[in-house]
């Protein structure tokens, strides 16, 4: 095989990153399952990176004798050095057969003669390194299988792009700093990578405007503190509640935003339902001891935006909805 030039792969290991915030574990549960799917003793996904083909993930099976950290030189002709080659994928049903792997060592010393991988990509169409199945035994693996692993792929290549946008973000000063939330800027930034994967995943995005009540009053008497302890605790609660793929993000003052992907006007009302809860949950407790329940009110819109533009005008629609809310109660006070 010609040798590889990792120069054209000089990533840094997402090992030795952990503070990127990535949690690899979440790719294991997938190895797990997907290796019992294909009765094979192996799944991995690895990493083309600075030192070689590093193993990220690996399902965790008595006889698999592959673990996260190990790395395979460059000048190895392992199966999935060709697929990081040549970038596409590679089905290998039996090497024993097939030759020209006598010099694998996963064939020679640990008797893997099937080998189905696939090319994991960077969103800029880099490529980051293999998902791979590995079995001691012939295969014949059915179009199901393989369309599974191809949206197993997927799924990581979407993780790759989220974990890529969330460097970007940090790059460029798009943090809130009391909250660590996203910022105004951050929030926008976003816009057009959550509006397109919505879109991707046919799903209506709600928009969540909220503001926190009576936080003039609070600072008043407790002081700037007191305040700033509020917004992070709504801030902590906002986090709580949201799933992975939700933005979350402070606009500034005590105006928050928060967007998720949702399939119907329920799945709203649950998430209005939950941050409520949240707030009541965990009072803000106040320097005189006493306990303050923190109040907002909140707008909602719900859309399909096509792109950041559009999902724009939907926080704009949002936050008109909001001061209506908000209004509504200061009338009924
Ligand atoms: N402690 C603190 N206060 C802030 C911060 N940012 C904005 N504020 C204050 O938050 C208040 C926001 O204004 P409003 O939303 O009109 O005040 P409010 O009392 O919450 O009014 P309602 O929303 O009508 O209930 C202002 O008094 C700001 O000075 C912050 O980072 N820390």
């Amino acid at each position: 095989m010609n040798h590889l030039d990792f120069s054209a792969y000089s990533a840094l290991s997402l090992i030795d990153f952990p503070e990127s915030g990535f949690k690899l574990e979440r790719w294991q549960k997938l190895l797990n399952t997907l290796a019992e799917i294909f009765d094979a003793p192996n799944a991995m996904i690895n990493q083309a990176n600075t030192k070689g083909i590093e193993v990220l993930v690996s399902n965790q099976h008595k006889q698999n004798p592959y673990v996260a950290g190990g790395v395979v030189p460059l000048d190895c002709n392992i199966y999935c050095h060709h697929v990081v080659q040549k970038r596409h994928a590679l089905y290998v049903q039996d090497a024993r057969e097939e030759g020209g792997w006598d010099d694998n060592p996963e064939l020679a010393n640990d008797n893997f003669c099937s080998y189905f991988g696939l090319p994991l990509e960077w969103p800029d169409g880099r490529i980051f390194g293999t998902l791979c199945v590995m079995s001691r035994k012939a295969s014949d693996y059915s179009d199901s299988q393989r369309e599974l692993i191809q949206s197993y792929k997927e799924v990581i290549d979407f993780e790759l792009a989220l974990l890529e946008q969330n460097r970007h973000l940090k790059s460029i000063s798009v943090l809130d700093e009391l909250t660590g939330l996203l910022n105004r800027r951050g929030v926008e930034e976003a816009a057009q990578q959550l509006a397109s994967m919505a879109a991707r995943v046919s799903q209506q995005l709600a928009v969540f405007y909220i503001d926190m009540d009576k936080l003039k009053p609070l600072n008043d008497t407790y002081g700037h503190q007191a305040g700033d302890q509020a917004i992070k605790l709504l801030a902590r609660s906002l986090r709580s509640i949201s799933r992975q793929y939700d933005l979350v993000g402070r606009l500034g003052g005590d105006e928050f935003v928060l967007i998720a992907m949702v399939k119907n006007e329920n799945d709203s009302s649950v998430i209005t339902r939950r941050l409520h809860q949240a707030l009541t949950n965990a009072p803000l407790s106040l320097p005189d001891d006493k306990q303050q329940r923190l109040d907002v009110s909140i707008g909602i819109e719900i859309g399909v935006p096509a792109d950041k533009d559009a999902l724009l005008a939907l926080i704009a629609d949002a936050d008109k909805q909001m001061y209506r809310a908000k209004q509504a109660k200061r009338s009924a006070e």
